[in-house]
């Protein structure tokens, strides 16, 4: 489990910021760790401002859902830049799907992170085809604190970090849930991925 550097103690004025990520694959319980980290943030009496690309309305416009139904109330936004206009003078950021923003959004989390918030940011880290997920691997690369948490496979039951899509469809960006991806683990991807 992951422990917060600091929470709620430090002394607001001379608090330094830093960029946390959470990856993994779909059903790895991403949400669920973004949402615990906010709700603890909450609980510390922090002010605490999340986001979500409007591209994602899979289970609320609003809120941010687990797949077992956790949420947390948040904003959508088209562009990355709106975040900074958006966050204010929040303590924490926290950001889900990061994988549907452009590159901007290196740049925004850098920006909130040197201005002393502490930046959540949770998405996959492969797409469909197990390649790397733009901008994730920058946004690996600039945080200071970063969790790969784990699914379980749907056909062997061990750990899974790709994310198999049941269709043939080749387009990157293809919503869904359990009816259109699975977790699986490298073995059972590759046997049954097409080429
Ligand atoms: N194959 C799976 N492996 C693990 N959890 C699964 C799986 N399929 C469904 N779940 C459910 O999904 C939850 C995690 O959901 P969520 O946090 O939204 O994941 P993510 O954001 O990584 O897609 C788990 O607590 C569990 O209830
Ligand atoms: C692998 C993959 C996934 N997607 C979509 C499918 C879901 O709508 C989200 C991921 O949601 P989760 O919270 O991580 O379960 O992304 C996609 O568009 N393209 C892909 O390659
Ligand atoms: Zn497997």
């Amino acid at each position: 489990m992951f422990i917060e550097p600091f929470i709620g103690a430090k002394n607001k004025k001379d608090k330094k910021g830093h960029i946390e990520v959470i990856c993994g694959s779909m059903f790895s319980g991403k949400t669920e760790e973004l949402i615990r980290r906010l709700n603890r943030a909450l609980i510390a009496k922090q002010k605490v401002e999340i986001f979500k690309p409007s591209i994602d309305t899979r289970y609320h416009d609003l809120d941010v859902v687990s797949h077992n139904e956790n949420a947390i109330r948040s904003t959508p936004v088209n562009f990355a830049d709106d975040i900074i206009l958006l966050a204010g003078d929040c303590d924490v950021v926290g950001i889900d799907e990061v994988q549907f923003f452009d590159n901007q959004i290196i740049n925004v989390a850098n920006t909130l992170a040197n201005s002393g918030k502490r930046v959540i940011l949770a998405g996959l880290d492969m797409d469909f085809e197990g390649k790397a997920f733009e901008p994730m691997p920058q946004l690996l690369a600039i945080a200071e604190y970063v969790t790969k948490v784990h699914a379980i496979c749907m056909k062997c039951g061990d750990l899974a970090s790709y994310s198999f899509r049941l269709s043939d469809t080749k387009e990157k960006v293809v919503l869904g849930e359990k009816e259109s991806y699975e977790a699986r683990c490298r073995k059972c991807y590759y046997e049954d991925k097409k080429t």
